[in-house]
């Protein structure tokens, strides 16, 4: 999809929001809304309407509402047409603040939407908590081939664009305790269960990262492959399609250090995480503590970020951050 004037705009902080993921998210709530119905939802997404309801934001609000009601009148060629108050209002059952008690569904509607704009990785992730721990996951990624990525399709270190079209789509499913799955896109439920790759030695193995360096500190995750044998350069991906990747085996590692003042959002992780953990691999902070998704809508410190891996490599990965850290200058 080419985005048109007005399709996207630039939020508070300014990182940017398009037309697809106001749309994605008002799907997604519709969709929860139907699947349970006069049940109490609670979803903690990224976006919210109030930029959308002010008279600068009518011009997106309507492309957005016709954007939502063509999709419907696909799926759903029953369902009446949806007004742009109704649109607004479905953005809006995403502002649950999330916690540790009962269930909450948690949503990012485009995930790397800077990759979204620029055609690279992209992904719609939509993931559960129990009870503060993560429950299942689902990953679309338009964009990610079906087959794994290989050496082939790195340029330096970047997934080139150039998948064959008939390939591209990946849906990648996950519920606690029953395995992790792969398949296309548009295929239903995925099928294909998938294994992250632990059998191959650090000369061997791809890192991943942010394709985004304002995202993660590029240099930091070099120093530490290099403190654990890692020779091949990065993958750098946008997105949660780096957990999907992890999850099947096309990298091994994924490590994210943002700035220190950044503060990382739970709908940036929980559908992948559900994804890794039911593929075999390990997901901490940098200093080897378990993610709390059950604090709100944002995590609690992370000691520096966070870092997923196969189990051999997640425990490399550990053992040389405390090395770098120990010779560190202290502060006084
Ligand atoms: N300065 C920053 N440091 C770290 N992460 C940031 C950031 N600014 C935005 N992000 C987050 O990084 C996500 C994309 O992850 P990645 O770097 O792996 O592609 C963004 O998700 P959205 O695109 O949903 O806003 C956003 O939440
Ligand atoms: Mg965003
Ligand atoms: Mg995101
Ligand atoms: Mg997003």
């Amino acid at each position: 999809m080419q985005l048109k004037h007005g399709e996207k705009t630039d939020k508070e902080d300014d990182s940017p929001v398009t037309v697809a993921d106001y749309g994605a998210q008002a799907l997604v709530a519709w969709s929860l809304r139907r699947a349970f119905p006069g049940q109490p939802l609670s979803l903690v997404a990224e976006e919210d309407a109030v930029d959308l309801r002010e008279p600068s934001g009518a011009a997106m609000l309507d492309r957005i509402t016709s954007l939502v009601n063509e999709a419907l009148a696909i799926e759903h060629p029953q369902v009446a047409r949806l007004s742009s108050a109704e649109v607004a209002d479905l953005v809006d059952v995403g502002c649950s603040e999330g916690g540790g008690v009962g269930r909450h569904w948690v949503l990012d509607p485009i995930d790397g939407t800077r990759g979204f704009v620029g055609q690279r990785q992209y992904a719609v992730c939509l993931g559960l908590l129990q009870d503060g721990q993560v429950a299942l996951g689902v990953l679309g990624c338009p964009n990610l081939p079906q087959y794994a990525i290989t050496d082939a399709d790195c340029d330096e270190g970047q997934a080139a664009r150039s998948f064959s079209e008939e390939s591209v789509g990946t849906i990648f499913a996950a519920s606690k305790g029953q395995g992790a799955y792969a398949g296309p896109v548009f295929g239903g439920m995925p099928t294909q269960r998938i294994h992250c790759n632990d059998s191959l030695p650090p000369s061997q193995v791809r890192y991943m990262e942010s394709f985004e360096k304002r995202h993660s500190n590029h240099g930091l995750a070099l120093q530490i492959g290099a403190e654990i044998g890692v020779e091949l350069p990065s993958l750098k991906l946008d997105s949660q399609a780096k957990y999907g990747a992890l999850s099947r085996g096309d990298a091994s590692i994924f490590m994210r250090f943002p700035d220190a003042a950044y503060r990382e959002k739970i709908w940036d992780h929980c559908a992948g995480v559900a994804i890794i953990e039911e593929a075999g691999a390990v997901i901490t902070d940098a200093l080897g503590n378990p993610l709390d998704f059950s604090q709100g809508r944002f995590f609690p410190y992370l000691n520096g970020g966070i870092v997923a891996a196969t189990p051999s490599m997640h425990r490399a990965i550990m053992a040389a951050i405390r090395k770098i850290r120990e010779l560190e200058p202290k502060e006084e």
